[in-house]
């Protein structure tokens, strides 16, 4: 039976500062590095010896999944990157503090805009940090297909194709797989593997750093819906603080 791991990315810089971050660039923390390692300790005391990852686009993801598996003592295994794995793009929130879009628009967009499934903030300026059309690492991609703004929809429905035609087939063959992505496609891929309805959506969030086991049967359908943190007490706090990140202006220091 295959065993898929899900990882948020430990706490980036923007994390830090509460700031809506999609695809801006930015890299860990200290403390973000740290988690990162611990995530990779909490797999090997786990049994776990992921046999292949896949990663997004960005540095944060990326660097997540290295320090994870050198902690696994897995450093060797296969890391397959790409954009669709990206965190959703937040379009003209980039860059902004979370509290203080809560405070202009009001509590029932902020809440439709982070967490629903079909609704999408406005989409980014030209030129500005989120404006992703000139930079090198999407210049493969048709144009169409790169975001300006991106609902949970919007997600999945770039996401699945990876799903599909990448991770799948690592699954398949037995491998136990190990996806190190962001809070939003990983809602997305949650949403799609748990069959979750809009009310269940709204209330998922996902912390940075903590490992998420999914055992899946023969239809690659998950035995325990949900899947098993490996640290459910800590997986719980982070969770209940992402999802009051509006509330708050700074993390306190740690
Ligand atoms: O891109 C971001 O701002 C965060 O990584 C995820 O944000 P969210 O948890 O507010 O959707």
């Amino acid at each position: 039976m295959p065993t898929l791991i899900l990882l948020r990315h430990g706490e980036s810089a923007w994390n830090a500062k509460n700031l809506f971050t999609g695809w801006v660039d930015v890299d860990l923390t200290p403390h973000g590095e740290q988690q990162a390692r611990r995530s990779g300790q909490l797999l090997r005391t786990a049994g776990l010896r992921p046999d292949a990852v896949h990663t997004s686009a960005l540095t944060r993801a990326q660097r997540t999944a290295t320090l994870a598996m050198a902690a696994a003592d897995r450093p060797e295994a296969p890391v397959t990157r790409s954009w669709r794995l990206n965190e959703r793009h937040y379009g003209a929130l980039q860059g902004r503090e979370k509290s203080d879009v809560l405070h202009e628009y009001g509590e029932e967009r902020f809440r439709l805009w982070r967490r629903s499934y079909h609704a999408a903030p406005p989409p980014v300026a030209d030129g500005t940090a989120g404006d992703v059309s000139r930079d090198a690492r999407y210049a493969d991609l048709p144009p169409g297909l790169l975001p300006r703004t991106e609902s949970l929809a919007d997600v999945t429905a770039r996401l699945l194709p990876h799903w599909y035609d990448a991770v799948v087939p690592d699954l398949r063959a037995g491998r136990t797989t190990l996806v190190v992505a962001h809070s939003n496609s990983l809602r997305a891929l949650v949403a799609h593997l748990d069959r979750l309805d809009d009310q269940e959506l709204l209330r998922l969030n996902i912390p940075t750093g903590i490992p998420l086991r999914y055992d899946l049967d023969e239809d690659l359908a998950p035995q325990v819906r949900g899947g098993r943190y490996l640290d459910p007490r800590a997986a719980a706090t982070a969770a209940a603080e992402v999802a009051e990140q509006g509330n708050r202006r700074l993390r306190p220091t740690r």
